[in-house]
């Protein structure tokens, strides 16, 4: 393998000890820690076992935390009462509501009911909104921000290289072309329809991989010395996890690359984490 692995478990363990002293700051001169709740809606099993780890990454910082569980059959009013609660719940600082919901639930009405200042997955379409218009006062989705941070770790600074972005969904593939942007690249972003998405992926010297399919992205494919950034997280019959993109034979062209998994899942919890000390430091100055 001739390129450099970008460890996303020890960067997450990084962010994860800034946080902490974060937290211990905050602690001091407010007197309480900075509080997190996380809504789930019933028995997705992924979401049970990352609603899991993203309470104990929060206990582990000195963050309190809170996880409310609403039954498969709760229905959107049901889920909108819960966050108009933690709304107006003056110890939490972060609300998040784990993602997918049960298919009676409409998402983009709960995600919207959240007051924009506790949106710690900045899904709110205020936060959307936000980083659209190249304001820094947003929350930032934790996966893109999360590889921005992972491009920084491993060298890369995106200004005035060609980045492709494959994959348009709300939490990834939009705010990573614009986290990009903003950083100065320039984005191209593909998906399902794209005419020739090997074509655009051999030009490009960031690659982020969103597309939900695995190993779609061929090794061949990649331009020498690119950076690879992996967010496919397929499990295979055999039960193997794979990511978007045929790692191995990536791995001989990049100059660096994510694994999956250790690379960015690890990193979207961190950033969580991150997100909430901040909203917490923010509420209190907004004061
Ligand atoms: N409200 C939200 N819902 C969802 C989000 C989100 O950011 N906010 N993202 C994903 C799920 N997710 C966090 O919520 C998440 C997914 C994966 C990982 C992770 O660390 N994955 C491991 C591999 C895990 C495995 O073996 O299955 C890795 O990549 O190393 C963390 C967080 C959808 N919902
Ligand atoms: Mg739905």
């Amino acid at each position: 393998m001739a390129a450099e692995l970008i460890d996303g478990k020890a960067i997450a363990a990084k962010v994860r000890g800034e946080v902490a002293e974060k937290v211990r700051a905050f602690q001091a001169a407010h007197g309480r820690a900075p509080g997190l709740a996380v809504v789930r809606v019933g028995h997705d099993p992924a979401s049970e076992v990352y609603v899991r780890g993203k309470i104990k990454a929060s206990g582990e910082t000195g963050m309190v935390s809170e996880e409310h569980h609403l039954p498969e059959d709760a229905s959107t009013s049901e889920v909108l009462a819960a966050v108009e609660r933690l709304n107006a719940d003056p110890k939490i600082d972060g609300i998040l509501v784990q993602l997918p919901l049960p298919k009676q639930v409409d998402e983009q009405t709960v995600l919207d009911a959240i007051a924009p200042a506790k949106d710690v997955d900045g899904f709110h379409l205020i936060n959307a909104g936000k980083l659209l218009s190249g304001r820094k006062d947003g929350v930032r989705a934790c996966t893109p921000f999360g590889i921005m941070r992972l491009l920084r770790e491993a060298g890369c600074d995106p200004a005035g290289k060609r980045a492709v972005v494959i994959g348009r969904s709300n939490i990834v593939g939009k705010p990573m072309a614009l986290l990009l942007l903003e950083a100065n690249a320039t984005v191209t972003v593909c998906h399902s329809r794209t005419r020739d998405l090997a074509e655009e992926v051999a030009r490009a010297d960031i690659v982020v991989a969103a597309i939900g399919r695995p190993e779609l992205v061929r090794g061949a494919w990649i331009r020498e010395g690119a950076y690879v950034i992996d967010v496919g997280m397929n499990r295979l019959e055999s039960g193997k996890l794979v990511g978007d993109v045929e790692f191995a034979a990536a791995a001989q062209r990049a100059a660096a690359i994510t694994p999956v998994p250790g690379g960015v899942g690890p990193m979207t919890i961190a950033m969580l984490l991150s997100n909430t000390v901040d909203a917490a430091n923010a509420r209190i100055a907004a004061k």
